[in-house]
């Protein structure tokens, strides 16, 4: 695809006027944090180092299921040191590792931001992995935007997928998953379509999965652990807006996160707002002279239930104003006036067009966990089911639901015969990784 560099990932409005842009380029980020925190510039360089060196360890590899252990223990012979330092990190949470390093509060509100941007929940709960690969990766390859909007990635993917030989069936709403002797055999549509197949992969969440599309079945073991680990992270309130293009400012950037007083309020529903600006880095997108805002924040299911169409609807405006309202003081004075459309969408919206319980996002550890030791891979408790996405390893975002899309692939693959694989070796790995998961 057609892609355009993103100068700054993020442009932070946080606290205390404390604004950061997390420049593509390492060493112009490390000197604006710095210049802010000139006292802790040891720290700083050390805490963003560690992650480094957890970064190139993960670039070294080629990146394959760790469910499979011919390729697992390939890795270790041909990298020992790297996969060595990936197991020490595994149960380590990033915002740990800051502490070892910085003591300003601020700072450590300011990784806790970073890390809430990664996960939706502060440092502490933040795996290390997780957080050294967004908190590098973005300087590494950096942000590229596609050209033409990111529903184009999508587009590609299934324009490579039918190209391959692949049908992909849309509209196509999954009710059930069919089990046959204990074992997954097929889907069921809500139309009453029926499609049978030895592999059965679930897109869904894990909690849609063993809670909906599994049926008269008892929840496995492995997925009573995980949701004892584990709770849905809220949803989100998403306003989409097209606005005059003269109330940005000159270089206004793309990305923006925005917490205005009281650091208390990061992780809260509403709390922060998370604003995307994508006609800013191609202008394509809208009519000549606006510009699109994707403004988006933490939002629950429960505070959308039980209302009326008129209630719902004033709730929605409400809530859209006071956030207009936010963004008018903090970044954009006069962007009341300059709304030309203006939609909102709700974690009701969010359930009804991704499926997922109670919109939720995602994943959250429901205390501190052991960073990435309780998240489950892509087997599952039933036979021939398998499930890929964002409550599986390693977690939420794009770059993590595509190592579990390639994750996934392999394990399946060495399970229908395309690749190699040891049943023995298989079923000792297996176990170790279940009991591995009763220690987070
Ligand atoms: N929201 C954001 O702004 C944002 C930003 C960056 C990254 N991300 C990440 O993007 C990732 C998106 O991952 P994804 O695309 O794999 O998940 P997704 O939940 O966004 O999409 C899953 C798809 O499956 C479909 N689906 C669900 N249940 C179904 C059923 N029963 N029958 C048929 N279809 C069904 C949904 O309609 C949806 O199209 C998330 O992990 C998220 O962390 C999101
Ligand atoms: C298996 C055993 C016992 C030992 C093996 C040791 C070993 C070899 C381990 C290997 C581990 C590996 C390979 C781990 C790989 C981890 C990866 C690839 C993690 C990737 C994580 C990526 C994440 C978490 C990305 C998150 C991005 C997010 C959520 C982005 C969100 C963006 C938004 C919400 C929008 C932000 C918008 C604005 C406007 C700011």
């Amino acid at each position: 695809m057609q892609v355009v560099p993103d100068p700054t990932t993020v442009h932070f409005h946080l606290p205390n006027n404390l604004s950061v842009r997390v420049h593509k380029e390492y060493d112009k980020f490390i000197e604006e944090l710095t210049s802010y925190f000139p006292h802790e510039k040891e720290g700083i360089l050390k805490f963003y180092g560690e992650c480094w060196k957890i970064f190139n360890a993960l670039n070294s590899l080629e990146l394959k299921s760790l469910e499979e252990p011919l390729y697992l223990f390939g890795q270790f012979f041909r990298r020992p040191l790297e996969c060595l330092t990936l197991a020490y990190y595994l149960p380590q949470n990033a915002g740990a590792i800051a502490r070892k390093y910085i003591q300003d509060p601020q700072l450590l509100s300011f990784i806790d931001a970073e890390c809430f941007i990664v996960s939706t929940v502060n440092a502490l709960q933040t795996p290390m992995i997780n957080a050294a690969m967004v908190l590098c990766d973005r300087h590494f390859g950096g942000i590229n935007y596609p050209l033409g909007g990111v529903g184009g990635i999508a587009k590609s993917l299934a324009k490579g997928l039918v190209d391959q030989g692949s049908e992909i069936v849309y509209k196509a709403n999954v009710t059930s998953i069919i089990i046959e002797q204990g074992k997954a055999v097929g889907v069921r549509l809500s139309n009453g379509r029926e499609f049978f197949a030895k592999t059965i992969i679930s897109n869904a969440t894990r909690w849609d999965t063993f809670g909906k599309l599994l049926k008269g079945v008892p929840l496995p073991k492995e997925e009573e652990n995980f949701q004892k680990v584990y709770v849905k992270a809220p949803s989100f309130l998403s306003i989409h807006m097209g606005v005059k293009a003269e109330v940005l400012p000159p270089d206004t950037d793309c990305h923006h996160f925005v917490l205005e007083s009281n650091w208390s309020k990061l992780e809260e529903p509403y709390g922060s707002i998370f604003l995307s600006i994508p006609t800013v880095l191609d202008s394509s997108l809208a009519p000549e002279g606006r510009h699109i805002l994707h403004i988006f924040t933490t939002s629950s299911m429960e505070d959308w239930e039980g209302l009326s169409r008129v209630e719902y609807e004033a709730k929605k405006q409400l809530v859209a104003d006071e956030i207009t309202s936010r963004l008018e003081n903090k970044l954009f004075p006069g962007l009341r006036s300059s709304i030309d459309f203006m939609e909102v969408g709700t974690p009701k919206t969010h359930r009804r067009y991704l499926a997922r319980d109670e919109g939720t996002y995602g994943p959250m550890p429901r205390r501190i966990p052991k960073g990435l030791l309780g998240m489950p891979f892509n087997t599952t408790g039933i036979d021939g089911l398998y499930c890929v996405g964002d409550s599986c390893f390693p977690g939420q975002g794009v770059i993590a639901v595509a190592f579990s899309g390639v994750m996934c692939a392999h394990r399946v693959a060495a399970d229908i015969g395309l690749e190699k694989k040891s049943p023995v070796l298989d079923s000792m790995l297996l176990r170790l990784l279940g009991w591995l998961r009763t220690m987070a």
